[in-house]
């Protein structure tokens, strides 16, 4: 099965070349600002599968580059779609907890209603639109708060922080799924071998249990790595940032185990072996 990738240096791209044999297209490639060009490439390569691990995620700046944001969250992925939607081969495409306003405790399911309330959320939003209205089998996965051991995340930002400030303040009240990016890659291309063989798509959850605050999440890792910083729980009020966060990001993820068997993984367990490959 011959599976193309959007997305080369991203934390999710790099464990599906870690884990499966794909053709990864970089930005150079494929710029997702250019979403003609994406429908392009898939009709050139003509894979048996499209996956798209390519996004615009930095979420406080979106709300500044709201165009930009659309143009390769909903734009580049509904021209793929189509294009797989014309040549007949499954898309899966990856989506957020953002896309939920984060109102009340229970976990979110697959068909709650969703109300973003940041502009990277938005544009999130807008792709599964795109996505589902281009005709293809289309899987939508929706997962949360990922990390990995490259690029840019809040393990790593921890451990940054944790070299030249012994005291640090983390928001308790954000409650969600840390999920490692390997297992997203796994759960990925499992999705890709059962729709190549002619199972639908849909939407589907995916995140790392069990939930707990960013607070908690950090503690873990500074447990986890010994290292002694005076963490403090605090308000969202009290740590203010350009984009709202939502308050309860929990997933449930019932369907992806009762329709492809995948169950949701420890968070904890692939967090030390993040912290393995990190050499700490
Ligand atoms: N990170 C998270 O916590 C979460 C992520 N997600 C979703 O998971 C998916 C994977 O995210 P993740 O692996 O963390 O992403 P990263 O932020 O680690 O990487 C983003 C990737 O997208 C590429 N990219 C960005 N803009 C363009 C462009 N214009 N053209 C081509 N490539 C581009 C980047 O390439 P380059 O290096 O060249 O910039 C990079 O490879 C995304 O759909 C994201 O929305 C969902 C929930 C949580
Ligand atoms: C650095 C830092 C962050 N925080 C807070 C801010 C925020 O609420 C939370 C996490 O910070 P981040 O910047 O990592 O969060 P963010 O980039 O918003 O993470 C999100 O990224 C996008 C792409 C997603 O799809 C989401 O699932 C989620 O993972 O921690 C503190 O409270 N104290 C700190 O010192
Ligand atoms: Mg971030």
């Amino acid at each position: 099965m011959s599976i193309l990738v959007f997305g080369r240096t991203g934390q999710v791209a790099r464990e599906l070349q870690r884990a499966g044999m794909v053709t990864a297209l970089g930005r150079a490639e494929a710029d997702l600002s250019d979403p003609a060009a994406c429908a392009a490439a898939i009709h050139v390569a003509r894979p048996d599968c499209v996956i798209n691990a390519a996004a615009y995620t930095a979420v406080d700046r979106a709300e500044d580059e709201d165009a930009l944001a659309r143009t390769i969250n909903a734009e580049a992925p509904g021209a793929m779609a189509r294009a797989c939607a014309d040549l007949g081969i499954p898309f899966l495409h990856i989506s957020t907890d953002y896309v939920f306003d984060g109102q009340g405790e229970a976990p979110w399911q697959t068909d709650d209603a969703t109300a973003p309330i940041n502009a990277y959320g938005r544009s999130k939003l807008a792709g599964e639109e795109a996505v589902r209205a281009s005709g293809a089998n289309a899987a939508i996965l929706r997962t949360s708060w990922v990390f990995s051991a490259h690029g840019a995340n809040f393990v790593k930002t921890m451990l940054r922080l944790s070299e030249t400030r012994d005291a640090l303040s983390v928001v308790g009240d954000q409650i969600g799924g840390p999920t490692p990016a390997a297992a997203i890659a796994e759960a990925l291309l499992t999705m890709a071998g059962a729709m190549t063989s002619g199972q639908p798509g849909g939407i589907y959850h995916f995140a790392g249990t069990p939930a707990v605050s960013w607070h908690d999440f950090a503690a873990e890792i500074f447990r986890m790595v010994g290292r002694d910083v005076a963490l403090t729980s605090i308000p969202t009020s009290d740590y203010p940032t350009p984009a709202q966060r939502p308050l309860n990001s929990r997933l449930d993820c019932a369907a992806l185990a009762t329709d492809f068997g995948i169950e949701p993984p420890d968070w904890r367990a692939g967090l030390r072996a993040v912290l393995k490959e990190l050499g700490i």
